[in-house]
C-alpha cells in the first residue's frame, strides 16, 4: 500500500476527545474552524462577555473548559498525566497556562496532541480509515506468541526495533529498521515491536511500513503514545497488526474505545500498565487479551523488574482467570532476567535495548535466553 499524502500541515483541528465531548452540539467546533486558539489567559467579565467574544476565542473557551473536564475525568481515575487540548498552540503559550510538564510522560503526551492535530490535517480521519479498511489483513500476534511460547518453553520474544530513548539516547548509530528486523525474525523472535514516535525515539510510521513491506512476516507492534483514534486508523493503513495502548495517559473510556476500534480492524491491543492502580482499572475494562507490564516508570525512568513479580503476585489470579497473557516489558537483559520475568508468571517478553545495542542484533536473542530460539 502506499503512503499517504503528506500535506503540509495548515491550522489543526481539535482532539478527538473534544469531538466527542458531551458539550450540546452547537458548540462543537466546525472543521472549517481553522483560527488558532489565542495565546492570552481566558478573559474574565462580567456576565455576558462570553457573547462578545470572536467566535474563535469562544470556541477557545469551550475547548479548555471541555479540556479541563477530560483532564478532572483522568483525575479521578489516578491518571496524573494531563492534557493541554491546545493543539495549535506553541508549546511556550502551552507552558505559560499550563505551567511546565510534570515529566517526561507528560511532555511527550504534549507533543504529540500537537503532532497528532497537525496529522489529522495531512492525512484526515475519513481517508486514514478508508486506507485501514484496504490494507491487507491483520496477521495474528497474540497467537503468535502462544505459538512461540509452546514452541520454546521460554517466553515469546517481541524485538523492538529502537533507535533511541529519553532515558539512554541513542541506543545504535548505525541504524537500518528493516536490517534489524530481518535479523530478528531469522533468529526466532516471535513479533517485532517497532517504535513510531520521531521527536523522542527517533522512530517513524514510516520504518513500520518499510518493515512490513520489506516481506518480514512477524506480527508487528506499532508502538506509539496512542492518544487519539487517528493514530490507530494510521497505524493500521501502514501495516501494524498490534498497537500500545498505555494506562497511565488513557481513560477507561479511552481504552474502551479504542479497545472497539481495534477489534473492528482486526488489531491486537497490547494494554501496557507500570503500577497496581492501572492494573486494577485494567482487569476492570472487558476485551483485554494482552496485558503488558512495563518494569520502567516512562514518568521517572526507573527501570525494576520486580514490579512484575510484585503485580503478579498480586493479581496473577485474576488475570489468569480471564484468560489474559502477559508481557513483560524493559529491562531483561540476560538468561537470568528472562528466567525471573517467566517464573512471575509472563508468557512473552519485549526487549529492545539489550539487542539494538549488540553489534549483530539477530544473533544476540540466543544470549538473551540462553539458547537459540526455533522458529
Ligand atoms: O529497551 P528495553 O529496556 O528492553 O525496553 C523495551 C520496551 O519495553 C520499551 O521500549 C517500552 C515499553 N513501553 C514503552 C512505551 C513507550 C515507549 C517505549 C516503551
Amino acid at each position: 500500500m502506499e503512503a499517504l499524502g503528506s500535506a503540509k500541515p495548515r491550522a489543526s483541528p481539535f482532539p478527538a476527545a473534544a469531538a466527542r465531548s458531551p458539550l450540546p452540539p452547537q458548540v462543537v467546533v466546525p472543521a472549517s474552524s481553522s483560527a488558532p486558539a489565542p495565546s492570552r489567559p481566558l478573559r474574565s467579565g462580567p456576565k455576558g462577555t462570553i457573547q462578545a467574544l470572536a467566535r474563535n476565542e469562544m470556541l477557545s473557551v469551550v475547548e479548555r473548559e471541555d479540556c479541563r473536564s477530560v483532564n478532572d475525568v483522568a483525575a479521578s481515575q489516578g491518571i496524573r498525566i494531563r492534557r493541554h487540548c491546545r493543539p495549535t498552540a506553541s508549546m511556550e503559550e502551552i507552558e505559560e497556562e499550563m505551567g511546565a510538564p510534570r515529566n517526561v510522560l507528560e511532555r511527550i503526551i504534549w507533543d504529540k496532541e500537537i503532532e497528532v492535530a497537525q496529522g489529522l490535517v495531512s492525512n484526515p480521519l475519513r481517508e486514514v480509515t478508508e486506507c485501514a479498511g484496504k490494507a491487507p489483513p491483520t496477521r495474528d500476534f497474540y497467537g503468535a506468541l502462544v505459538a512461540a511460547y509452546m514452541r520454546n518453553g521460554v517466553p515469546a520474544l517481541i524485538a523492538e526495533v529502537k533507535k533511541a530513548s529519553p532515558s539512554r539516547g541513542v541506543l545504535r548509530e548505525n541504524f537500518d529498521a528493516v536490517e534489524i528486523a530481518q535479523a530478528y525474525e531469522k533468529y526466532g523472535a516471535a513479533c517485532l515491536s517497532i517504535l513510531t514516535d520521531e521527536k523522542y525515539f527517533q522512530g517513524s510510521f514510516e520504518n513500520l511500513q518499510k518493515v512490513r513491506k520489506a516481506g518480514v512476516k512477524c506480527p508487528l507492534l506499532c508502538k506509539e503514545f496512542v492518544i487519539d483514534e487517528w493514530q490507530i486508523y494510521y497505524a493500521r493503513s501502514v501495516g501494524a497488526d498490534a498497537i500500545l495502548l498505555i494506562a497511565a495517559v488513557l481513560t477507561d473510556a479511552d481504552i474502551t474505545y479504542f479497545l472497539r476500534i481495534c477489534k473492528e480492524l482486526g488489531l491486537t491491543a497490547l494494554v501496557e500498565v507500570h503500577d497496581g492502580l492501572e492494573m486494577e482499572r485494567v482487569l476492570r475494562i472487558d476485551g483485554v487479551q494482552l496485558i503488558g507490564i512495563n518494569n520502567r516508570s516512562l514518568a521517572t525512568f526507573i527501570v525494576d523488574t520486580s514490579n512484575t513479580k510484585r503485580l503478579l503476585e498480586k493479581h496473577g489470579d485474576a488475570i489468569r482467570e480471564k484468560g489474559i497473557l502477559v508481557v513483560g516489558e524493559s529491562g531483561l537483559f540476560n538468561p537470568d532476567d528472562v528466567a525471573y520475568v517467566q517464573k512471575a508468571g509472563v508468557s512473552a517478553v519485549l526487549v529492545g535495548e539489550s539487542l539494538v545495542k549488540q553489534e549483530d542484533p539477530g544473533r544476540a536473542i540466543a544470549g538473551l535466553f540462553g539458547k537459540e530460539l526455533l522458529r
